[in-house]
């Protein structure tokens, strides 16, 4: 696959993986490691490597793109094993090759491969340029998007930036996503980078003063037409605007009343032309409803009340929005209890230590089974959340 007359990919497909980054369900869509060559008139450069059980395709992929030239450089553009893991095989194999990285890069190689590969590097930083004749490569600090090592790097001969994890999707290449691109890029942002949103603004705010028209991942695919709305919703994810109105309903249940609560408001909600999103977080991928949560401008958080506290998925769902930065939302609480209702009084404490997040006046609290009092709580709420 060729991205332009002289940029060619070689990345490979990953489908026996089932938990990318250890959580991240994957068993659907599989993963791209992505990998690219970009031929200069002098020399070549080949851009990352990929996850350490796909290192001897890749070098098979790549040997066949080279077509009997050899690589003169490798760019590392992050250090994460799933980009990494070749860099070693690579350096044996190209013995005349140099490694171009951050400082920051060649410390963590160090640590990866017991070298850091002195006397045949190059240390980059934010504005160094590689030549490789009628082509260059310019370098863009992109620190903590998502890891601290790492750059991003531009062509602008054929108006291309290479963005290490930043845009990138869950799903290999040789499979459709019939959802699109934004659904498993925004998991994959929220899941992966959505913590980091101030250092996706600053190379965002640097991206903005180059003319790109392609923009090629670490993961997914290369993005090449309407770069607008690939840019304008990483401005939003970043800037922890929602994308859209709608409600995130997550609900934790044992024995199905808090469930009933749950789509009971889901219900009134709909009837009252509001979208609505419902998870059950035993069940369901948290990193969905992480999603979700994010994406629309209302969240509700319905827990029984377990032990005096809340369930135990309901802690991490609240712990993993609280640890991505979750701001700028309204929050609302169900909980239901037998004998000391304590959930939504707990639920509230987690919030508090987050940004910007405007609680519910109106509480449902189911006792046991939903009865009159809880249905009109329901009907409350749902008045308050459509307003
Ligand atoms: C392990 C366990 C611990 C519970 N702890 C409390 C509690 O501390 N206070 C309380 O009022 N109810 C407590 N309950 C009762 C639940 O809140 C009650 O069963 C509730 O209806 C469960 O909702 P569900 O039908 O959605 O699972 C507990 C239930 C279980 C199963």
């Amino acid at each position: 696959m060729n991205i332009t007359d002289n940029i060619a990919y070689v990345g490979v497909n990953d489908h026996d993986i089932d938990l990318f980054e250890g959580q991240y369900d994957v068993r659907k869509n599989g993963m791209s490691y992505n990998s690219y060559v970009v031929f200069g008139s002098e020399k070549v450069v080949v851009t990352d490597s990929v996850d350490a059980r796909f290192v001897d395709e890749w070098l098979g992929s790549l040997e066949a793109a080279l077509a009997g030239r050899t690589p003169d450089y490798l760019v590392v553009h992050h250090m994460e094993p799933d980009h990494s893991a070749g860099i070693a095989t690579f350096m044996e194999r190209y013995p005349q090759a140099t490694v171009v990285a951050s400082a920051m890069a060649f410390k963590m190689m160090a640590a990866y491969f017991g070298t850091d590969f002195a006397g045949r590097r190059v240390i980059v930083k934010e504005g160094s340029t590689l030549e490789l004749g009628d082509r260059s490569l310019t370098f863009v600090g992109a620190p903590n998007v998502h890891w601290p090592e790492v750059m991003f790097s531009y062509v602008p001969e054929d108006k291309v930036l290479f963005s290490a994890d930043g845009f990138g999707k869950f799903g290999a290449l040789d499979v459709e996503d019939p959802e699109g691109w934004a659904c498993e890029a925004r998991r994959y942002y929220f899941g992966i980078v959505g913590k980091f949103g101030k250092n996706v603004q600053a190379v965002l705010k640097k991206a903005a003063g180059l003319d790109i028209e392609h923009i090629c991942p670490l993961h997914g695919p290369v993005l090449s037409e309407n770069l607008g709305y690939y840019l304008g919703l990483y401005n939003a994810w970043s800037s922890y605007e929602p994308e859209g109105e709608g409600v995130t309903i997550a609900y934790s249940s044992v024995y199905g009343h808090t469930r009933d609560a749950a789509l009971a408001l889901a219900e009134a909600l709909e009837k009252r032309g509001q979208t609505v999103a419902v998870f059950d977080l035993a069940r369901d991928d948290m990193a969905e409803a992480v999603e979700s949560a994010f994406q629309y401008d209302r969240l509700v958080l319905a827990s029984i009340t377990y032990a005096g506290g809340i369930f135990p998925h309901m802690s991490t769902f609240i712990h993993t929005l609280a640890e991505h930065a979750y701001q700028r939302r309204t929050v609302a609480l169900v909980e239901s209890g037998t004998w000391a209702p304590m959930a939504a009084k707990v639920m509230r404490g987690e919030l508090e230590g987050m940004k910007d997040i405007a609680v519910a006046e109106n509480v449902v609290t189911v006792r046991g089974a939903l009865d009159d009092a809880s249905r009109a709580q329901i009907e409350a709420l749902a008045d308050e959340l459509s307003k």
